[in-house]
């Protein structure tokens, strides 16, 4: 196991009064992305922020902006995430009828492609278009808020996404999402995870530095069986 673990902090559980300041400690900190949750009040229970808040984050950020769709019809927004700065944009199957497409087109417009699974979604949903994907999304709770609990049974569907990707030969990244914390965060890299999601770890832990080096640091942990 020798990939490098990318940490990528959800501005969800950041402080909004102050999202400009937050932005840049993320990246002092270390910070591989910055991960942009949207959501539409409709595929999931909660209502975030839009394009015009993806743009000003891209104002302030230096890193990749990870941006998260948990939308219903995504097709229609994608040139505006990508007008706003987006340069990872993922998708769920659950709310595209063709994700072939999807992916397709947001590639097309030069970013990368991304998918994500509910946790109730089996891979089966993205089995064949592996191509069309950059990064396999693992949603770890169920999508719509920040700090939830860790779903355990999820492990084993991280395990068997590595496994799939390594099969197809596409450099595909596994992304995980939702309670990732220093407790979970060992047994995810054995698992195969390659980029750590993280809010409220990184957010609600200060100093940030810290948080994203203990995340990081759970691949020793894997490695010696600690
Ligand atoms: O997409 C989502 C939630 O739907 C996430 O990106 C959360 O923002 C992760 O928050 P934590 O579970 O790490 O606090
Ligand atoms: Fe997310």
């Amino acid at each position: 196991m020798n990939r490098r673990i990318l940490v990528s902090p959800s501005i969800l559980s950041a402080d909004f009064s102050k999202l400009g300041d937050e932005i840049k400690a993320v990246e002092q900190a270390g910070a591989d992305f910055l991960h942009i949750d949207v959501m539409d009040g409709h595929f999931v229970p909660n209502i975030t922020i839009g394009p015009m808040i993806v743009e000003a984050c891209k104002k302030i950020a230096t890193i990749p902006l990870d941006v998260h769709l948990m939308i219903a019809e995504p097709d229609r927004y994608l040139e505006d995430f990508h007008a706003a700065g987006a340069n990872i944009l993922t998708v769920h199957p659950e709310a595209t009828h063709h994700l072939h497409r999807t992916l397709t087109r947001i590639r097309e417009l030069g970013m990368q492609a991304g998918a994500a699974l509910n946790p109730s979604t089996g891979l089966e949903a993205v089995r064949y278009v592996l191509a069309e994907l950059d990064i396999l999304m693992i949603m770890t709770v169920n999508p719509g808020f920040g700090g939830q609990s860790f779903i355990p049974t999820m492990l084993e569907k991280v395990r068997s996404a590595r496994e799939m990707a390594d099969k197809s030969g596409y450099p595909i990244r596994i992304e995980v999402d939702g309670g990732v914390a220093p407790s979970t965060a060992p047994d995810l890299i054995c698992a195969g995870a390659d980029i750590f999601v993280a809010g409220s770890a990184v957010f609600l832990r200060p100093p940030y530095s810290d948080a994203i080096n203990l995340l990081r640091s759970a691949e020793t942990q894997c490695r010696t069986g600690e």
